[in-house]
């Protein structure tokens, strides 16, 4: 019996996956690619991360300063956008359950948060103590409930049996629970249903985290290859098609980054207690072999790589590095430890990360991690810088055309998305100085000049807005903070008076990317000039991150 009802167009059934007793979510209707499969906005649990539950809404999530949100009275330790959410996560029973935990808490210790783990078992056993019968199914029926692999958790994985059994403890004893050996199982228990089930809210956007835990979504299996994806907005997750499915297919998400190696996949992965039978970890696929056998390939007609031959015979050369060397790579790429700052320090680990992808870069090989990490890791260092923000350019412009089209195959993906608005704001910026004369002056690198001082700016920065704004209303929610900026400034360069044609012919490709005259333009005035600008890439990463280091603060 299913633990909660499916969305309509879906069923929960047993997997159909050979050899596989397990439930999983199916199919009823075809979705097709980019399309919103469902929305969930009553989950079980939906909490911020450890400190930032004062710093955004305990109900909506709304990310907003403390100053910008109000604290329950009562506990003062959780906030809300106003009287409205507090209201709401009132009703849920979450806080009423949990308002008197965090008084106690605050008046005992002065401590104002709890570890996520701790905070989020302490609720569930709170609100099961007041007979929430949603809670006591999916955490204690045994039947319906949710799988928690409490068995292979205490069998298999000692040492994170071992830090459960601690959070378990905190738990019981900050809910202020008689710490009996049953209370003391029932929390272990539910954290291993947590461990399973809740999604890492990682809100990119803005760097915060928190859980979220729906019984439906909970029903999804894992695939590194997967058809679906969730995107949260606020308290709301949204499980959408990330490849065309089919009526009786199963909706399967990749619980881990899909796009890292084999073994760095399944490490993640041991916390889920099955060996992953998908065809990239089934042939230890690469993302250039995984991309060929993908149609969304076929969506890269409208994108910064429309050029769908080469996606599907990609000019690299696989015999120059093996895949486990690929793997050692990754692992001594992350070991490295880097800082956000823009100091030294960061550049030095990203220069020496920079030297362990060489043989990625001689094979050609740009879109294998930690390739892609690396580009992007220099990109964003010298965003922070006056001087050189430029730099980000040629960055992004092979993020966007060789690196990122074949690891996120679809380009309605929020990661593809971003990338782009990151050409598109850059456009921005170098344009202001460009207007103003400015740029040719505090740019140090004179090839990145003279591309630009021949390139339309204007039409580059319309054409990635338009693409922005196509894929954004695809891939995440009418209220995405990139969508609305997309928007805005699509708006302000249509307003521009002198650029109708251009404007024009910019509008006919984004409707009909075939349409000869629309597309001859995009090739001509965009994608030359954003081809040549991310030619220069490796030539400015090796003079940045080489041996003779340029790019220090001054
Ligand atoms: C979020 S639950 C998914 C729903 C689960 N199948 C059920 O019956 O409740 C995650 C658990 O499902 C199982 N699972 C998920 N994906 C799997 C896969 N590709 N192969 C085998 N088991 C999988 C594992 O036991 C995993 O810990």
């Amino acid at each position: 019996m299913a633990p909660s009802s499916a969305p309509p167009g879906t069923r929960i059934g047993t997997s159909p996956a050979p050899g596989r007793r397990d439930r999983s979510l199916l199919a009823t209707r075809r979705f097709s690619a980019g399309s919103l499969i469902a929305t969930f906005s009553n989950p079980l649990l939906a909490l911020p991360d450890g400190p930032s539950m004062r710093t955004t809404c305990n109900y909506c999530l709304r990310v907003g300063g403390s100053s910008s949100l109000r604290a329950c009275t009562a506990c003062k330790a959780a906030v809300y956008c106003d009287a409205t959410c507090q209201r709401a996560h009132w009703k849920t029973g979450v806080h009423k359950a949990e308002c008197k935990m965090f008084a106690r808490i605050r008046s005992t210790t002065g401590k104002d948060w709890l570890p996520t783990p701790v905070r989020a078992v302490a609720q569930v056993l709170l609100l099961l103590k007041t007979q929430d019968p949603a809670m006591i199914t999916a955490f204690v029926d045994r039947q319906k409930g949710l799988e928690g692999n409490v068995d292979e958790f205490r069998k298999n994985a000692q040492d994170v049996w071992a830090d459960y059994e601690l959070q378990a403890m905190a738990a019981v004893v900050y809910a202020g629970l008689l710490q009996s050996k049953e209370v003391l199982n029932t929390a272990k228990e539910v954290l291993c249903r947590i461990q399973t089930n809740a999604f890492n809210r990682l809100d990119a956007d803005t760097g915060t985290a928190g859980i979220f835990l729906d019984a439906v979504l909970a029903m999804i299996n894992h695939s590194c290859v997967p058809n679906a994806f969730v995107g949260f907005d606020r308290r709301t997750a949204m499980l959408r098609a990330e490849r065309n499915i089919e009526i009786g297919e199963e909706i399967e998400i990749s619980y881990v980054d899909y796009t890292i190696p084999k073994a760095a996949r399944q490490e993640t992965l041991k916390l889920y207690h099955f060996q992953c039978a998908c065809p990239r970890c089934r042939d230890n696929l690469d993302v250039y072999q995984v991309c060929k056998t993908l149609s969304t390939i076929a969506l890269n007609r409208f994108s910064l790589q429309p050029n769908l031959s080469k996606l599907r015979d990609p000019p690299i050369d696989r015999s120059r590095i093996s895949n486990s060397e690929v793997e050692m790579i990754y692992n001594k790429w992350h070991s490295l430890q880097a800082t956000a700052d823009y100091t030294k320090d960061a550049l030095k680990i990203a220069s020496l990360r920079w030297k362990l992808c060489k043989p990625l870069v001689d094979a050609s090989m740009w879109a294998v991690e930690p390739l892609p990490s690396s580009i992007l890791e220099l990109a964003s260092l010298c965003q922070t810088d006056d001087a050189k923000f430029a730099y980000a350019l040629p960055l992004a412009c092979l993020l966007a055309t060789e690196c990122e089209p074949v690891k996120l195959v679809a380009p309605f993906l929020p990661w593809r998305v971003k990338g782009v608005m990151m050409i598109a704001k850059l456009l921005g910026r170098i344009g202001e100085l460009t207007a103003t004369g400015e740029f040719a002056e505090v740019c140090p690198h004179k090839g990145l000049v003279k591309i630009l001082s021949r390139s339309d700016q204007v039409s580059m920065c319309e054409a990635m807005l338009r693409l922005v704004v196509h894929y954004a209303s695809m891939g995440a929610s009418e209220d995405w903070d990139v969508l609305k900026e997309a928007r805005e400034l699509l708006q302000d360069i249509e307003s521009l008076k002198g650029r109708e044609k251009e404007s024009y012919f910019l509008r006919t490709w984004a409707k009909d990317p075939q349409d000869p005259e629309g597309c001859e333009f995009f090739e001509v005035a965009v994608l030359k000039p954003v081809n040549e600008l991310a030619a220069l890439a490796v030539e400015i990463m090796d003079a940045e991150l080489g041996d003779k280091q340029s790019l220090v603060r001054r």
